[in-house]
């Protein structure tokens, strides 16, 4: 089933918006960061391990985004060029901007937390010069990452971006994303969140993601009035997930499909967000029903969970398909149907 029309003439499948970055995951984890002595580097950042997952589904995915002038600006642009994704509109700092570190934590398979290094940062530094109209004439679907609205003059570059989408018929996911390094403070968050995913077609948020976006609109919503309120805007699709307790999706028929988690033994909390976006993106480009391609995000969320990186180890479609299947038979078939 169809929820969003995609224009399928157009030779891109989704353009992604934001920070490329460098995760550090403790290699000796189990021990708080400041006893920790070797970490593993991998590509990070939320779109741009969605655009490595995304790829590695077969699609076509580019990007827009600025990067430092160093050895890192080097290493994630040669990372992507491996991996297939269009890397045209990927521009350098020319003010020696960093590129955004993030150090993890995993004290425990239960507790862990990313320690991010963004002063003076790159991917805040994209500009309106850098979004291209064509570029975005010549894809099917935008994604938004929340955090490129964080500061000038990477917030005024998405919002044109979202404007010239609208104007071309080219579609907008917005993944909201919330990072606290770079906001200022809540009413930027929600001014911002929210002029975003008024526009978009596809909304995916924690609770409290939405919560921050509708802080000024009416704070205090229940999920399915948030839902309902961004149905009555623009969005086909709104997903709220609540982690360990899954995610729900509502379409802007009126219907929402659950999904629990697959069960894991999980390394980490954190990477499920950018598996599931990937699996469950996948799957509404495929055109399959709502709860297939709930039950694939859902299932690549707990395969990241359960890795060291959050992108180098983001999977293909048949690796996912043998996971739900091996689950399934571990479990029994309704394992993660609500
Ligand atoms: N421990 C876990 N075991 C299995 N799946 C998980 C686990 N933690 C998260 N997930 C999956 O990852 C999805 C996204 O995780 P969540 O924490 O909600 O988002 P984010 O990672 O973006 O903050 C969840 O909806 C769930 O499907
Ligand atoms: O988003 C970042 O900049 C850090 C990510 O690279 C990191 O892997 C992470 O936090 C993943 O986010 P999630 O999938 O939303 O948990």
């Amino acid at each position: 089933m169809k929820y969003v029309e995609f224009d399928q003439t157009r030779p891109m499948d989704l353009v992604l918006i934001g920070r490329v970055a460098i995760d550090f995951n403790p290699v000796d984890y189990f021990h708080p960061l400041s006893e920790c002595t070797t970490f593993k580097k991998y590509v990070g950042g939320s779109p741009a391990n969605i655009a490595v997952g995304i790829t590695r589904h077969g699609k076509k995915a580019g990007f827009i985004g600025k990067v430092s002038d160093d050895q890192f600006g080097e290493y994630v642009v040669d990372f992507f060029n491996k991996e297939g994704i269009d890397t045209s509109h990927i521009t350098k700092c020319t003010n020696g901007e960093k590129l955004g570190l993030t150090f993890t934590e995993i004290l425990s398979r239960e507790e862990s937390s990313i320690l991010m290094y963004r002063n003076c940062i790159a991917d805040l530094q994209l500009s309106v010069d850098d979004i291209d109209e064509e570029y975005i004439k010549n894809t099917k679907a935008i994604l938004v990452s929340g955090t490129a609205l964080a500061q000038s003059p990477s917030r005024e570059a998405v919002l044109k971006a979202v404007m010239l989408a609208k104007k071309n018929d080219t579609k907008i996911i917005f993944d909201i994303d919330y990072r606290e390094y770079n906001w200022k403070n809540s009413d930027e968050i929600s001014i911002y969140y929210s002029l975003v995913a008024r526009e978009a077609d596809i909304i995916m948020g924690s609770r409290e993601e939405f919560d921050l976006t509708e802080k000024l609109i009416k704070p205090g919503r229940t999920d399915k009035e948030s839902a309902q309120a961004w149905n009555t805007e623009n969005a086909k699709i709104v997903v709220i997930k609540h982690g360990k307790k899954g995610s729900t999706a509502y379409t802007n028929d009126g219907n929402d499909y659950s999904i629990k988690p697959f069960p894991v033994e999980a390394l980490k909390g954190f990477g499920g967000g950018d598996g599931y976006a990937s699996g469950f993106l996948y799957g509404i480009f495929e055109g399959w029903d709502m709860i297939e391609c709930l039950e694939f995000g859902s299932a690549e969320a707990a395969m990241m969970v359960r890795s060291h990186s959050c992108s180098e180890e983001l999977p293909n479609p048949q690796e996912v398909k043998d996971f739900i299947r091996e689950t399934k038979d571990k479990y029994g078939e309704m394992i993660a149907r609500v």
